[in-house]
């Protein structure tokens, strides 16, 4: 998938929020997206989704199923959490039975199952994110573009959230995110750019960066809460962790004292 020269302006002689941006987002890719509130973020993920149209250049390349959490979920629809997730399953183009498994399990996988039943407008704001989110995994995006998907959800939630984004890129999707958290998603290692007077521009490097490779116990994945919020990948049997230089000590700390231990197997610090 492919931006090219893509600009947007919101009526005839608006700014350009937007001037032309270039971007490739390859199959796999995860993108994080930065910059300042009001810098056209929420608008270059409508634009990548398809809920909107560049006033100017093309987008081409676009999978055929796309999913948007957008930064505002849609007000009371005279829904049931399920029965909205079932018929979003349905647009997503899974059939009637399919449609209700797949709400169920996501309803389940981010523990919401017990508002099944609840009205939409009756929702909590954080049990309604998880409908939002949930609705995004039914069926499998190629493309999931998530505007502050993170926010309102609670820690298990934000957990299995990150999880699942993991997994769709590990399946060969893009993932395309927005979060004013910035180590979200969290161990994925995204690509990061910036938003700056309506351009995008490879976001600047915060400074110098330690890679950890390390081996946990068989089937381990890199603790929770590790020091300095590790980007991580799974790398060869282990995994390469990326941290700011200055946390590289307590991470290995860390690592090396786990219960049962994990073992490092190189350190690498680059500018
Ligand atoms: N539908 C719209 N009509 C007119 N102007 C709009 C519209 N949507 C966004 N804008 C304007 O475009 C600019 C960029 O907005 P956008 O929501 O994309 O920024 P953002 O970087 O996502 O902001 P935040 O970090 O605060 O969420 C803002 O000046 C906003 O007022």
């Amino acid at each position: 998938m492919r931006l090219q020269g893509v600009g947007r302006r919101y009526g005839p002689r608006g700014r350009w929020v937007l001037r032309d941006v270039g971007l490739d987002v390859p199959p796999g890719a995860l993108l994080r997206i930065e910059g300042a509130n009001g810098c056209g973020k929420s608008t270059l993920l409508r634009l990548v989704a398809g809920a909107d149209a560049p006033s100017r250049g093309r987008i081409t390349g676009r999978p055929r199923r796309v999913a948007y959490v957008p930064d505002r979920f849609p007000p009371a629809l005279p829904l049931t959490a399920l029965g909205y997730l079932t018929r979003l399953g349905r647009i997503h183009g899974l059939g009637r039975r399919g449609a209700a498994a797949a709400a169920d399990a996501w309803l389940a996988r981010f523990a919401a199952e017990e508002h099944a039943g609840t009205p939409l407008r009756e929702l909590s704001k954080g049990s309604c994110q998880k409908v939002a989110v949930a609705q995004a995994f039914l069926a499998g995006p190629e493309l999931l573009v998530l505007d502050e998907a993170w926010t309102g959800l609670d820690g298990q939630a934000r957990r299995v959230l990150d999880e699942a984004v993991a997994e769709r890129v590990a399946a060969g999707a893009r993932v395309v995110v927005v979060d004013h958290a910035p180590a979200r998603p969290a161990g994925a290692g995204a690509r990061v750019y910036r938003v700056e007077d309506g351009r995008l521009c490879d976001a600047p490097a915060a400074g110098r960066e330690t890679l950890v490779r390390a081996v946990g116990p068989p089937g381990a994945v890199p603790p929770d809460g590790l020091p300095g919020a590790p980007r991580w990948r799974r790398d060869g049997g282990g995994y390469a962790l990326t941290v700011p230089a200055e946390h590289s000590d307590e991470l290995l700390r860390a690592l090396l004292g786990a219960q049962p231990p994990w073992h490092i197997e190189a350190l690498e610090t680059r500018p």
